[in-house]
């Protein structure tokens, strides 16, 4: 069953400094709601808050309606959250199954296998099984990142920077791989990046963050307005 994700009003601090100033977001049950902003305005700070692997200091993030409270990261991706961080963060040294089988650790016994799509969508995992991660292209990595993300079959799938560094073909990969996980599968998916056009294609709404606060939110059509595109612009 298709889920939303709802962010009410998260500020999050490093030391004094405060990176994210009541940010509200919501991420629609089977659609791609990507946020976009430059260098550091904090949208890895923000997926870091959504998956709990940094603390809030005030506000709320609900899955399906259930506020997520201090829940740990791990409690987090058993009621539902994939994360695909920054950096895609492989194991070099694991193959890329033992690597997809690190996604095990959020499921139960009988549900410990790796789904048929992780393949179907990304070809080349198959071929690649005993390889090590570390061996991997960085877009193969990326999916690599991305299927083991899927491993513990998440209701919401939450991207950091899925293109970053990737050459194009695989982009294209990925941007098909993620719409047939909405289309198909009902999954609901965030994701935040810096590439305009990738967006543009596949997102369903947008959000455009700057120094910690969202600045604007509208459909991805906004993304062609001069205003928000000169805002976006390094
Ligand atoms: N561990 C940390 N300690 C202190 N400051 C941090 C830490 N991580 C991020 N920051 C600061 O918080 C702000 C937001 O960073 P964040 O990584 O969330 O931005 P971003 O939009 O994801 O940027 P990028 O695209 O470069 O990843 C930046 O000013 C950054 O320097």
């Amino acid at each position: 069953m298709a889920v939303a994700l709802h962010v009410d009003s998260i500020d999050l601090y490093y030391g004094a400094a405060r990176a994210l100033k009541a940010v509200s977001i919501e991420a629609r049950p089977a659609a791609i709601t990507a946020v976009l902003g430059r260098n550091g305005v904090g949208k890895s700070s923000l997926l870091r808050a959504i998956v709990g692997v940094h603390p809030v200091a005030g506000g709320e993030v609900r899955l399906a309606g259930s506020a997520l409270g201090k829940a740990p990261p791990y409690r987090r991706a058993r009621l539902g959250l994939g994360y695909v961080p920054q950096g895609r963060e492989i194991f070099p040294l694991l193959t890329v199954r033992e690597n997809l089988m690190t996604g095990f650790a959020a499921l139960k016994g009988d549900e410990r296998t790796i789904p048929e799509t992780v393949f179907t969508l990304f070809p080349v995992l198959k071929d690649m099984l005993a390889r090590r991660g570390g061996d991997l292209s960085g877009g193969q990595q990326q999916q690599l990142a991305i299927g083991r993300a899927l491993v513990t079959r998440p209701k919401v799938l939450i991207l950091d920077e899925p293109t970053e560094g990737i050459q194009p073909s695989i982009i294209k990969d990925i941007g098909r791989a993620l719409a047939f996980l909405r289309d198909e599968m009902g999954m609901t998916i965030l994701l935040v990046e810096q590439y305009l056009d990738f967006c543009r294609e596949l997102a369903d709404s947008i959000y455009i963050m700057d120094r910690g606060e969202i600045l604007h939110s509208g459909p991805a059509a906004d993304l062609d307005q001069p205003e928000i595109r000169r805002h976006l612009m390094v």
